[in-house]
């Protein structure tokens, strides 16, 4: 009998759970939405009851509607938004506060006062990362701050985690205060040298180390999950971040493979291998995953407005209904007639960072109309792929072989062409577009041994769809001269 896998999938807006055979192919799927909490302008907060009751239901529903009996689930492997910051009492498991999560900017003058100071080039040597308020660090500083919450901090009254240890505090049997390498290593507190807390960092942030958790491998026994929850004690045996999870299904475990996730934002992460690389042109050096105590690292550069642009088109311009039907929107012209859309609503990420640049659509002339509009936004989305797609080539001094793609938006076979003309490397789509889900449960798989080895997992992979590049070389320069001048005239807009 084959066996089946299960993955917990807790997102930004939703959690997620999917059932598996380890051929990859999926049985069965439960999504749960939970509210979002915007106490002030810039400030972003969960629930932790909601992250938590949604997860559970998610994995009860996904196993009831597979009709599989949770004894014969071999192994269950969780992935996570990142980032997202929670404390909680060690004795009662009580909260303080909500989840902060990573969208929230409420830390940003913390992150300039450590700019200001001097300390950027530390932070960004130790972590691989941008000093910013994305990351765990100064979410966690600002909690223990504001609740006055140091010395309980020191005594190992509290326990401090993303996500993934913030379920499996909650839902394995024993509690461990655990995190795996990839979520630590968003924390910006994590060394991605030494692989472990950085004493520097803590004291820098004046954060004590009895709070942390316990940093383990993304694959490997974890525990079992409580038997309260299925009626059965399930080994869990994978966590990762779901970027980096996303990288694992897509089978990138070569130097150089590379994906892209077109969800609301999209995430573009590359495997370096066992080095990491530091970026000099503003992308994020990460882990891609750590197994058998061996690092994998990764470039990252994210694009903040992806699929996020078209719901834009539908909810504030109204001039689509749904986003599906931008595909046939799109293809019913032959070009934007030079119409460019730059949707810097909230600032422009990697290469440029740009906090004041904001959206711009330019080019328009009397013949604009609707369709043109909704290709400038899809085409928008593949610029900002492409601009990080050549960022991670600088840095890597070699052209990747293809792009792997997933999430919502790579459903749409028009932005997937264009992707491939504009940067003139094949976009390959796969079968299971769950990539995030599947890479959890395929590391679930090799932490439980049904795997033998990283090899055997990219078996589960499958092509659907190749798009090869069709554009010619003097249009496509031609194309992206015109998308960095309009990116120009976006840049620093709101600055005053
Ligand atoms: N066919 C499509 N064409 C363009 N964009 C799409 C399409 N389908 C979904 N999207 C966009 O993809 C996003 C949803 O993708 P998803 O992977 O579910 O995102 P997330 O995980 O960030 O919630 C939405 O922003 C939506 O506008
Ligand atoms: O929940 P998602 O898919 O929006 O992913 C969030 C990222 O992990 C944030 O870094």
């Amino acid at each position: 009998m084959k066996k089946i896998l299960a993955a917990l999938d807790q997102g930004t807006t939703s959690s997620r759970a999917v059932i598996f055979t380890e051929d990859g192919e999926i049985i069965a799927a439960f999504n749960k939405e939970f509210p979002q909490h915007y106490p002030k302008p810039g400030w972003v907060e969960h629930d932790p009851k909601d992250i938590l009751n949604s997860q559970i239901t998610a994995l009860r529903e996904a196993v009831r509607l597979s009709g599989v009996n949770a004894a014969d689930i071999a192994a269950i492997g969780i992935t996570n938004q990142r980032e997202t910051t929670f404390l909680w009492d060690r004795n009662t498991g009580e909260c303080v506060g909500n989840a902060i999560v990573w969208q929230c900017r409420r830390t940003s003058q913390i992150v300039d006062r450590l700019v200001a100071d001097g300390c950027g080039d530390m932070i960004r040597e130790k972590t691989g990362l941008v000093p910013d308020a994305y990351f765990s660090g100064t979410k966690l500083k600002w909690l223990l701050d504001y609740y006055n919450l140091r010395d309980r901090a020191e005594k190992g009254e509290l326990c401090f985690g993303t996500v993934d240890s913030f379920l499996c505090w909650n839902l394995l049997e024993g509690r461990p205060h655990v995190t795996d390498a990839t979520n630590a290593g968003r924390t910006m507190l994590f060394n991605l040298h030494t692989q472990d807390w950085d004493d520097d960092l803590l004291k820098l942030l004046d954060i004590p180390k009895a709070c942390l958790p316990r940093v383990v491998d993304t694959a490997g026994m974890i525990g079992m999950l409580d038997p309260a929850i299925l009626g059965r004690a399930i080994p869990v045996t994978a966590m990762a971040g779901d970027q980096h999870a996303s990288l694992f299904g897509q089978a990138c475990l070569k130097t150089g493979d590379i994906k892209n996730t077109y969800g609301t934002g999209c995430f573009m992460l590359m495997n370096t291998g066992d080095k990491p690389v530091m970026s000099e042109h503003g992308l994020l050096t990460t882990m891609a995953w750590r197994i058998d105590g061996k690092p994998t690292y990764a470039l990252e550069g994210s694009v903040f407005m992806g699929g996020a642009t078209i719901q834009w088109l539908r909810d504030e311009l109204k001039i689509i209904e749904n986003a599906a039907e931008t595909e046939g929107i799109a293809q019913s012209i032959q070009s934007t007639g030079g119409v460019y859309l730059v949707p810097a609503f909230t600032g422009l990420g990697a290469p440029w960072w740009d906090m004041y640049s904001r959206g711009t659509l330019i080019g328009m002339t009397r013949g604009t109309g609707r369709a043109h509009i909704v290709r400038a936004a899809l085409e928008a989305i593949a610029y900002q792929s492409a601009d990080l797609m050549d960022a991670m080539i600088a840095d890597c001094g070699s052209r990747p072989e293809s792009l792997q793609v997933d999430g919502g938006a790579s459903a749409n076979s028009f932005l997937m062409q264009f992707q491939a003309d504009i940067t003139g490397i094949p976009v390959i789509r796969p079968r299971v577009l769950e990539t995030t889900a599947l890479g959890a449960a395929l590391l679930a798989g090799l932490g439980a041994g049904i795997y033998s080895s990283l090899e055997e997992t990219t078996k589960v992979w499958q092509k659907d769809l190749e798009f090869t590049p069709r554009m010619d070389d003097a249009t496509r320069l031609l194309n992206l001269k015109g998308w960095h001048e309009a990116v120009k005239r976006s840049l620093l807009w709101a600055k005053d």
